[in-house]
């Protein structure tokens, strides 16, 4: 847009401020630093505060280039020709009639109003940014003819004693006197960068915009202060849904008026909406419902989601390349199934499949085939790279490997037919080889990748016969459920408290869900065996390696003669042992007597890795005599009824399936649907009143993947991409345990606490997550806070500068450790995201109610980050940003008598 015309502008506006005749500095035009007026953002000030006008520059007199003939000495001294003294209009413009800035009629133009016109005009029309350039340029060359000082703030003294004065001396006997508009507080300027790059993300904005939206910038105090009254306030505030400015409860309807397009300021009706927020459109604040009754809420907001102004324009949607025309975009929009959430932006369209998705991405949604569009699809309209064609686009990988999970071959150069119900055939061949949505598991993959399917039943209407109805299966609905998705490194506990939100929210276990987990425990069984088995075998290696080969590879065993000598006969002893336990091993097998056999072989393992432990050389081998034993605790509870557990008639109760070790046998991805309903012990402390809508917000997908997945080079999670949150995983109780090494050739054990601190660093980086919001589950707080008395916490190096208060009991010692390690997280996760706040929850997972309310915990986190994006609730910083956690009930306490103070970091 800046062209020619634009740099001409400057370079004479520049010659025109310069002394007369100086050059104009190279690239000028392109280089300088303009400073911009901002509108003043403060608190309100008691006085009336002056408003600088644009300048015209045509009307700024100058003087003639001295020319040569009037040469510094020459011409005997002959006066040089003077332009008269400027005097800035800022006064004459603020003088202006209310109405005249509103548009006044030629029937208001007299003599005084010719006066004023250039000012007028300048307001009236909406000012190019030139032009609002031109007047905060002329706010710092204005006062230059007084002493113009560099500072800012100068400067602002200097603007305040020009006008101000003036503003009196005209007001024109009070019929000119600009009143603030009503109730409003006036503007006031302070100087700085523009810097406003949402705007510029909607470029097709700029036209229509005011000279506040270029002058405005959205601070990072957005969503505290009310713009109209000034005042922070912690409460709700509303935006405008066109310049985003923000309302507090006692304005809002002073600044929008009955809303016939929804919320806009009145200003702004009319004008095109602000596109981040077209997805709310229609959507309920609390503060709407505080104000106003449901009918009337539920009216504007209908009014809002319909109402013309607020509608896509066809233009805004680019499809195969073309922009569409209105009446394509009424048959895309009126289509048996449209494309859901439409946003301005360039979209491919596959007219055979219906395949629909955003340019260089993978599709997201199956839309109502043969819909004719100006463009046709073309091969790299999703940015595929696999050579495979589906109707002409080469498809992505994530489509390859359905394709492949869905049995279709699909070797390089392949080019399908893919039609409207998944049939497919080979370019050229006429014979349609099969149904790639078919099954109901490739189905349910797509679902899970986020890539859509056509409904089960699909009745397409080909050559404009009616359409008839069709049903869609419920998870495929994928706009009204909300996913998470569940990680955490092993042992962190996430299939545990994804069984919990099964046993609380789901239906029971279906017979074949516990002949999974019925199995899935059996097999846990025989994996604590074998680790008994292959523990004992390793005993034997270290006795037989050493007094073999003192020299062996393995440096860490290699000692001097004395230890060695020792270390052998000590190892002879415990082979003897181990001999012994052996053999009596294999008898009680041989015997079958396996319900004597479990908890005797747990019961033996443990003497023997004391005795290995008992000498020096073996522990500065290990350092740790965890890494001689890691058998889970929950082995014994279930080898101590092996029999009734190894047995075929065995069902697991409700306690066993917690307890178990897994969700299914394989152990891979899992979901479950579910719903909360609306009991929470926060949004009654808000005073809530949810709308019926928000049920929908309440359904919840909750994925599973398992660590080994992650560990993989996070490869699952990159599917994962438009989950609504993250919920990471850690065990408290792990900051002294040590676990095998997720990858790499290393054999030594690691604390498992940098592990899963490791693995979040990992998650909170992906790319699939940099706008997702993080719960923290600080799970096992039950073991935590059971040994934190005894094993302290600095066993982690991570934690090494933790400095408790003294304390008489483990309770309050855990309760420190918790929150210290949440502020470990926090920091951790801040530092990463820009300073993002992680919200963390403490948990007990075999406990059913504490997962029930980290669940609760997990929703509101949802609403508030819907209301903080679109204008309203933001929790007070101190309980936002440093301590909402956290054990529950203890919390729900606090917030009572506290709910906005910084209380519960204080009561540790
Ligand atoms: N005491 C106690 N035990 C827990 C808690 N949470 C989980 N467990 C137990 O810890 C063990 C491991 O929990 P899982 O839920 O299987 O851990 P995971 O994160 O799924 O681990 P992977 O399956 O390896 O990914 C199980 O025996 C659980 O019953 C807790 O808060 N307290
Ligand atoms: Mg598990």
């Amino acid at each position: 847009m800046a062209g020619a015309t634009e740099t001409a502008t400057w370079e004479e506006m520049l010659r025109r401020m310069l002394p007369p005749g100086t050059a104009i500095p190279e690239g000028a035009a392109g280089n300088l630093d303009y400073s911009i007026a901002l509108e003043y953002d403060g608190p309100p000030v008691a006085y009336e505060v002056p408003r600088i006008a644009p300048v015209d520059m045509a009307d700024v007199p100058t003087a003639e280039p001295v020319s040569a003939s009037y040469g510094l000495l020459g011409n005997g001294g002959a006066a040089v020709p003077v332009a008269p003294v400027f005097r800035p209009p800022a006064s004459r413009a603020r003088a202006e009639p209310p109405q005249a800035r509103r548009g006044a009629g030629p029937a208001d133009s007299g003599p005084r109003d010719e006066a004023s016109r250039p000012a007028t005009r300048a307001r009236q029309e909406p000012p190019s940014p030139v032009q609002v350039r031109r007047s905060s340029e002329f706010a710092h060359s204005g006062p230059q003819n007084e002493g113009y000082s560099d500072s800012d703030d100068d400067s602002r003294r200097s603007v305040s004693r020009e006008s101000a004065p003036s503003y009196q001396g005209q007001s024109d006997g009070g019929r000119h006197a600009m009143a603030a508009p009503e109730g409003r507080r006036s503007h006031v300027v302070t100087f700085g960068l523009a810097d406003d790059s949402k705007y510029d993300q909607s470029s097709e904005l700029d036209d229509t915009r005011s000279e506040q939206f270029v002058a405005v910038t959205r601070t990072e105090k957005r969503g505290k202060t009310c713009h109209r009254c000034g005042k922070r306030k912690w409460e709700s505030k509303e935006s405008c849904i066109v310049c985003d400015k923000r309302y507090c409860g006692y304005c809002l309807l002073r600044a929008m008026g009955s809303m016939p397009e929804g919320r806009k300021c009145i200003t702004c009706i009319g004008r095109p909406i602000y596109e981040g927020k077209r997805s709310k459109l229609g959507k309920s604040s609390r503060i709407l419902s505080r104000l106003l009754s449901s009918l009337e809420v539920r009216q504007i907001l209908k009014a809002e989601k319909e109402c013309q102004a607020n509608q896509l324009r066809p233009e805004q949607l680019i499809v195969n390349g073309f922009p569409l025309c209105q009446e394509e975009m009424s048959d895309l929009l009126s289509c048996p199934r449209p494309p859901q959430n439409l946003k301005p932006g360039r979209y491919w369209y596959d007219k055979e499949s219906g395949l629909w998705g955003k340019e260089g991405e993978k599709p997201n949604r199956v839309v109502s085939t043969n819909l004719n569009f100006n463009g046709k699809i073309q091969p790299n309209a999703s940015n595929g790279n696999t050579q495979v064609y589906m109707n002409g686009r080469e498809i992505t990988s994530i489509e390859r490997k359905i394709l492949r999970f869905a049995q279709v071959q699909c070797p390089r150069d392949t080019h399908f037919w893919v039609y409207h119900d998944g049939g497919y055939e080979e370019e050229g061949q006429n014979n349609i080889k099969g149904k790639i949505w078919e099954s109901p598991l490739t189905r349910f993959v797509c679902t899970l990748v986020s890539l859509p399917v056509p409904p089960a039943n699909s009745v397409e209407p080909r050559d404009d016969a009616p359409y008839s109805a069709r049903t869609v299966p419920e998870y495929l609905d994928q706009k009204r459920i909300q996913k998470l998705l569940i990680l955490g490194s092993p042992g962190a506990g996430t299939s545990t408290i994804f069984k919990q939100a099964k046993l609380l929210y789901g239906s029971r276990f279906t017979p074949e869900e516990l002949d999974n987990i019925k199995l899935m425990i059996q097999s846990n069984m025989f994996k604590y065996l074998g680790i008994l088995l292959e523990g004992r075998e390793r005993f034997e290696e270290e006795a037989l390696a050493i007094p073999n080969n003192p020299n062996s590879e393995d440096g860490d065993t290699q000692q001097d003669g004395n230890e060695s000598s020792g270390l052998n006969s000590c190892i002879y002893s415990i082979n003897a042992k181990l001999k012994k336990f052996s053999d009596w091993l294999l008898d009680i097998i041989a015997m079958g007597d396996l319900d004597a056999f479990f908890p005797a072989a747990t019961r033996e393992y443990a003497p023997v890795v004391d005795e290995l432990w008992k000498h020096p050389a073996i522990q500065a081998t290990y350092k740790r005599k965890d890494e001689l034993y890691f058998l889970p605790d929950v082995a014994e509870y279930f080898l101590s009824r092996a029999i009734e557990v190894s047995s075929n008639e065995y069902e697991p109760s409700e306690k066993d399936v917690l307890y178990a070790e897994g969700v299914s046998q394989g152990n891979g991805l899992a979901f479950i649907d579910f719903t909360l309903d609306e009991r929470n012990p926060m949004s009654e402390l808000y005073g809530d009143s949810h709308d019926p809508s928000s049920q929908a917000q309440n359904k919840y997908q909750l994925i599973r993947v398992n660590a080994k997945g992650l560990n993989e080079g996070c490869k699952w999670v990159e599917m994962f991409e438009d989950v609504r949150a993250v919920i990471f995983s850690v065990a408290l109780s792990d900051y002294d345990q040590l676990g095998a090494p997720a990858s790499g050739n290393s054999r030594r054990l690691e604390n498992k606490m940098i592990q899963s601190r490791d693995l979040f660093e990992a998650t909170i980086r992906h790319p699939s997550f940099r706008d997702t919001p993080f719960v923290l589950v600080l799970n096992k707080f039950d073991i935590f806070e059971e040994k934190i008395g005894r094993s302290p916490l600095t066993a982690c190096e991570w934690f090494s500068d933790f400095d408790p208060l003294r304390t008489h009991n483990n309770q309050s010692m855990a309760q420190q450790a918790f929150f210290y390690v949440a502020m470990k997280f926090k920091n951790l996760y801040a530092e990463h995201t820009g300073d993002r706040k992680l919200f963390v929850w403490q948990a007990r997972a075999r406990d059913g109610p504490t997962v029930d309310e980290a669940f609760r915990y997990i929703r509101e986190v949802l609403r508030w980050e819907d209301e903080k994006e679109y204008g309203g609730f933001c929790p007070d910083e101190s309980f936002y940003s440093t301590t909402e956690l956290s054990s529950s009930r203890l919390v729900e306490q606090d917030w009572q008598q506290h709910p906005a103070a910084d209380q519960r970091q204080g009561s540790t």
